[in-house]
């Protein structure tokens, strides 16, 4: 049985992608080396033994955006969600970067407990999930940490999704979009960096003249976690 570093697990609507708007399960674990300037979850980065809580019961106290975490088995985050009664059928497992951890075990299990999972991932570690699991992909290029995306990761994705601030970003992407050979049935979402105005104009712009997808983090313009 594996053990998952969890910073927390929560129910929400899918804010982000190609599924906002879909109520979900949130899994978010702890540690991420990838080192984004703009990130919205620093608080996931660092898996600090000092941190670390004895057990899942403490989940249930912890404040928002707390940087404290613990480690749960697959079944006992599956208990979990019935311990709290939880509703959602789709299952987000995000971070931090969760594919620092093989997710083999946890997807199987919530896939054959009836789950529709997907995956949130930067694509800078190897993707070790079930075949079914929809795969997002945020690709980071040139960030602090000097990781890349991996081109396995690129071919993949059920998702793109690109967080943008500036013009600069667009190139990088379509630089990386011309080396790796996506599908066409894959989707690419801009994301806008925060709620600033000029990368949101950015974003709606460039999907309009490249038919892609705007995915504006609906969560934090409606207070939901
Ligand atoms: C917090 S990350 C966790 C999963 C994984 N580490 C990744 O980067 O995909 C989840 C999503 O939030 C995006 N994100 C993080 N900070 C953001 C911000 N300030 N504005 C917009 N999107 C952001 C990431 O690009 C990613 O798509
Ligand atoms: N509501 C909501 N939707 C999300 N989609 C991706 C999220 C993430 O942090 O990975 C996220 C999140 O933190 N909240
Ligand atoms: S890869 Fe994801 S969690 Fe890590 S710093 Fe970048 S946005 Fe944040
Ligand atoms: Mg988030």
């Amino acid at each position: 049985m594996i053990y998952y570093p969890i910073n927390e697990i929560f129910q929400s609507i899918q804010g982000e992608g190609v599924f906002t708007g879909t109520p979900a399960i949130f899994i978010r674990m702890q540690g991420c080396d990838v080192g984004c300037s703009w990130c919205d979850t620093k608080n996931t980065w660092c898996l600090d033994y000092e941190k670390k809580l004895p057990d899942s019961s403490y989940l249930h106290q912890k404040s928002d955006n707390s940087d404290s975490w613990t480690m749960m088995s697959s079944m006992e985050i599956f208990k979990y969600f019935s311990e709290k009664n939880y509703s959602p059928q789709h299952v987000i497992i995000t971070g931090g970067e969760p594919c620092l951890y093989s997710l083999l075990e946890l997807t199987d299990i919530l896939i054959g407990k009836g789950y529709y999972v997907q995956l949130e991932t930067s694509g800078t570690r190897e993707i070790k999930v079930h075949e079914n699991v929809w795969v997002t992909v945020s690709p980071k290029i040139g960030m602090r940490g000097g990781l890349v995306v991996l081109p396995e990761s690129i071919n993949r994705a059920n998702e793109i999704k690109y967080p943008i601030g500036k013009e600069k970003h667009i190139e990088d992407l379509d630089c990386m979009l011309k080396k790796s050979n996506i599908g066409n049935d894959v989707q690419i979402c801009l994301q806008p960096i925060n709620q600033n105005k000029n990368s949101t104009k950015l974003a709606i712009k460039t999907c309009i003249d490249r038919g892609w997808r705007l995915s504006v983090q609906l969560h934090k313009y409606i207070g939901l976690k």
